[in-house]
C-alpha cells in the first residue's frame, strides 16, 4: 500500500511545546511555523469548550490568509488550550500575583484541562476538544510564591506547567498527557488518518 505523507505542515502556534509533540508525533515532517497574533482575553459569558473551539479555529484562519506561496498546499494545524475549574475558564496569568491567586485555587482540586485541535486542508476541516482531569495537592504560600519565582507559569493557561516544576504539584491525571502540555497526540493522529494521511 502506498503511503500518504504530507509534503509539510503548518503549524499555528508560537507554542515550543506544540512544536515538539507534533515532532513527536511526525519526527521528519517540513514544519513552517507561523503563530497567529490573536486577542485571546477571557470573555466572561463564554464557556471553556466554546472557547477552545473558537481560538483553535481563528488561529488557523488567521495563518490561512497570510501563508507564503509554498506552503499555500499544506495542511494547517492550529490548537488552544485552557485550564477550567468548577466551569470557569482561568486564562494565562497576567502578572506574578495573578499566578500567585491561581494556584491558590487550583491548590487541593480537580480541575479540566481542555485543548481543541482545528486541522484544515483546503477547504476540510478536522476539529475535536479533548478533556484532561488533572487533580493538585494541597499546596502552601510559600511554595506557590517559590514556584512562581521561577517564571514557568508566566506563559502557560491555569499557571502550571505539568511537564516541569508543576508535576511536583500533580497528584493524579486521568486522560491524555499531551493534551495537558497543548496537543493531544492521540487525537491529531486521528485527524491525520482522517485526512487520508499516514503516519505510522
Ligand atoms: C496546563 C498546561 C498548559 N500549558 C501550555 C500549553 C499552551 O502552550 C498554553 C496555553 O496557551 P495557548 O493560548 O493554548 O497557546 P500559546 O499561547 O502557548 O501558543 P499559540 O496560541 O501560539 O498556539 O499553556 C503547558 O505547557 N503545560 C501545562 O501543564
Amino acid at each position: 500500500m502506498s503511503k500518504k505523507i504530507p509534503a509539510g505542515l503548518v503549524l499555528a502556534s508560537a507554542s515550543p511545546r506544540r512544536r515538539e509533540l507534533l515532532l513527536q508525533l511526525m519526527p521528519g515532517i517540513k514544519l513552517h511555523i507561523l503563530p497567529a497574533d490573536l486577542d485571546e482575553s477571557l470573555i466572561t459569558s463564554e464557556t471553556g469548550t466554546a472557547r477552545v473551539l473558537r481560538l483553535a479555529e481563528a488561529k488557523a484562519a488567521a495563518v490561512k490568509t497570510s501563508l507564503p506561496k509554498e506552503f499555500a498546499n499544506y495542511p494547517i494545524l492550529a490548537a488552544d488550550t485552557e485550564v477550567v475549574l468548577k466551569g470557569v475558564p482561568l486564562g494565562k496569568p497576567e502578572s506574578f500575583d495573578h499566578a500567585v491567586a491561581l494556584l491558590e485555587q487550583l491548590s487541593g482540586c480537580s480541575h479540566q484541562v481542555i485543548t481543541a485541535v482545528h486541522l484544515q486542508e483546503d477547504k476540510q476541516a478536522q476539529q475535536a476538544v479533548i478533556t484532561t482531569e488533572v487533580s493538585f495537592k494541597s499546596l502552601t504560600k510559600d511554595e506557590i510564591v517559590a514556584y512562581v519565582a521561577t517564571g514557568e507559569p508566566m506563559d502557560k493557561a491555569g499557571g502550571y506547567g505539568i511537564q516541569g516544576l508543576g508535576a511536583a504539584f500533580v497528584t493524579s491525571i486521568q486522560g491524555s498527557y499531551s493534551n495537558v502540555v497543548g496537543l493531544p497526540l492521540e487525537t491529531v493522529y486521528l485527524q491525520l488518518r482522517q485526512l487520508g494521511y499516514t503516519v505510522i
